[in-house]
Formats: structure tokens, C-alpha cells, sequence
């Protein structure tokens, strides 16, 4: 297996309106695991989920999506709880908002064992997160457990979310994983100043750096990506401009994926990061998480 990601897949109801006003929604499927191995599969890596849905229609809805997107859903078990799900809306400022219904979900309940029956141990690259490790706290030990039997191979996504997690809580798995990550994804300002109290770019590399990590991508959104390497230098990726942003749901998530597919395949990282950011810009231009995936030549044409 190229490409093994953990982590909860969700329904998604989207709405372009404020969720406390819209009656309507489309359903698609999400979440940061999911749209991070559809995005990784469109490269042509071969990617497994490793995941628990409900035993449910959404569950088996989720599970065939994604095998029609070409991830290896062996590992998508069906189990006790439900389905996760969430409403994306859009605020009258524009921005996004979530609304979560998983507390509980089949995905919350994995544990350590989830990790074991799957091919961690053996994966070219191992896509953790700050999500998956906020779902529970045997999610948490699922995550650390990962780190540790992938260490040197794990991509580590901080993805903060404060509906999910605390700081502190989230600080304490990303110093636990740092040690263990061939590279780090973070984002300025926002998963820096949450997880570590600092806004600039350079010192959020540094202390991620400090923490044991081998890399870190710092996502400043239109402003490109921070790559710090422990035995480089730093270096600035360019962002994509993008003519008319749709949505940003899943961007991070695809930039993920993508960089983790090139690091699989060999590319070298600075080159992963250039193709993670190109298909990122693909994502805002569509609704939702997997709304837009980018496609090999699509990457390969913005990068040159
Ligand atoms: O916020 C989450 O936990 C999600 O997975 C929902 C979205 O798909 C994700 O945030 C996009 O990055």
C-alpha cells in the first residue's frame, strides 16, 4: 500500500446559506480523512481508509463512494454507532460553519486494534491527524500507536478543531507525533496560534522542528506554504491564485493527500508540497470536501 489514512469519513449536507436559516441541502461525502485519500487516489497512488462507519445506509453510501474514487475500503469496517455526519453552511460574512453530528459515531470508537488489523506497519506513508485524534480518547491511542509503529513515514496533519478538541489536548498528540513525522502540516494563523501560541510562520516551523518533526508545511493559505526541513533550509511555495474561491472545505485536506501520494511515489518533499498546493487551489474552485479533486495533469500542468 502506498498510502494509508486514519480517520473518520462524513455525510455532508451543505447549504449556501447560514445553517440557521437553510432548508435545503446537498449531500455529498467529506471529512478530513476522506477528502485527503480521494485526493491522494486521483494521483494514482494505491490508498487505503482506515475507518468504522455505522451499519447503516450512510455507512454503505460512504464505504461505495469512496471505493468508486478508488480508495481500497478493506479496512472501512462497519461497527457499533453511527455514521458520522455534518452540516457545512455559509455565514452572511461569507465565511463557513460547521455543525457536527458524530459524537459517538462508529469512527469514534476505533481503537489501537483498528490500526493493528491494518497495513500501518507496512505502508510507504501513514496520514495521521489532529481530528482523527480528537474524536475520543481511544482514537487519541489509535493515533499515538500509528505514529509509532509508522515512525519516520507518518505525514501528520494538525487540522485544530475547537469544537472537537482543546488546545492543550491537541498541542499534546502533535509534540507526541512530531518525533515521529517525515513532515508535519500546519496551518498560520490558525492551527499555530491554537496549538502553539504563535502566529508567525517561521517561529511555527521552528518549534514544530524542535519537537523532533523531520519537516513542516506551513499552510498560510493564499500566501503558499512554509517548508522547514531539519536538515535544510526554508523555503516559500507559492500559492495558486484561484479566479473565484467556491469553497474552502477540504483544500488542507487535499494538499494533504496529494503531498502524501508524491512522497510515496519518491518524489522528493519540496516537489509533494509544490503538487499538495496545486491541488489545494483545484479544491477552492468546488463545493464541499471532494467536490473538486485534482486530476495528474491538472497538477502537473500548475506546478510545470
Ligand atoms: O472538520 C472536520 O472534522 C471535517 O472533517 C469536516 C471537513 O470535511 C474538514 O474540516 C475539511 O477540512
Amino acid at each position: 500500500m502506498d498510502v494509508i489514512v486514519l480517520g473518520e469519513p462524513l455525510v455532508e449536507f451543505s447549504a449556501d446559506r447560514a445553517l440557521t436559516e437553510a432548508v435545503s441541502f446537498r449531500l455529498s461525502f467529506s471529512g478530513d480523512a476522506l477528502n485527503a485519500s480521494v485526493a491522494a487516489a486521483a494521483q494514482e497512488a494505491r490508498v487505503a481508509l482506515v475507518t468504522r462507519v455505522g451499519a447503516d445506509e450512510f455507512g454503505e453510501r460512504l464505504t461505495g463512494f469512496a471505493a468508486a474514487r478508488g480508495v481500497d475500503t478493506r479496512w472501512m469496517t462497519p461497527g457499533e454507532g453511527s455514521t458520522g455526519a455534518y452540516a457545512l453552511g455559509a455565514d452572511p460574512s461569507g465565511e463557513r460553519a460547521f455543525c457536527y453530528m458524530r459524537y459517538g459515531s462508529a469512527a469514534s470508537r476505533m481503537d489501537r486494534g483498528d490500526v493493528d488489523r491494518s497495513p500501518v506497519a507496512t505502508a510507504r506513508v501513514v496520514v495521521l491527524g489532529g481530528i482523527t485524534a480528537a474524536l475520543s480518547a481511544s482514537c487519541a491511542d489509535a493515533v499515538r500507536h500509528a505514529a509509532a509503529t509508522a515512525s519516520g513515514r507518518v505525514v501528520y496533519d494538525a487540522n485544530f478543531r475547537s469544537r472537537l478538541t482543546t488546545p492543550e489536548a491537541g498541542a499534546a498528540v502533535l509534540r507526541d507525533v512530531a518525533p515521529h513525522a517525515a513532515v508535519v502540516k500546519i496551518s498560520s494563523p490558525g492551527d499555530g496560534e491554537a496549538l502553539l501560541g504563535r502566529t508567525d510562520p517561521g517561529e511555527i516551523g521552528r518549534a514544530c522542528l524542535e519537537m523532533g518533526a523531520a519537516a513542516v508545511a506551513v499552510t498560510m493559505g493564499a500566501g503558499g506554504v512554509l517548508l522547514a526541513e531539519a536538515d535544510g533550509g526554508t523555503t516559500t511555495i507559492p500559492a495558486h491564485p484561484v479566479a473565484e474561491v467556491v469553497d474552502q472545505t477540504g483544500a488542507g485536506d487535499a494538499f494533504t493527500g496529494v503531498m502524501a501520494a508524491w512522497l510515496a511515489r519518491g518524489e522528493s518533499l519540496p516537489d509533494a508540497v509544490r503538487a499538495g498546493a496545486a491541488a489545494a487551489s483545484v479544491n477552492l474552485t468546488g463545493r464541499g470536501g471532494t467536490g473538486r479533486v485534482a486530476t495528474p495533469d491538472e497538477i502537473r500542468k500548475l506546478i510545470g
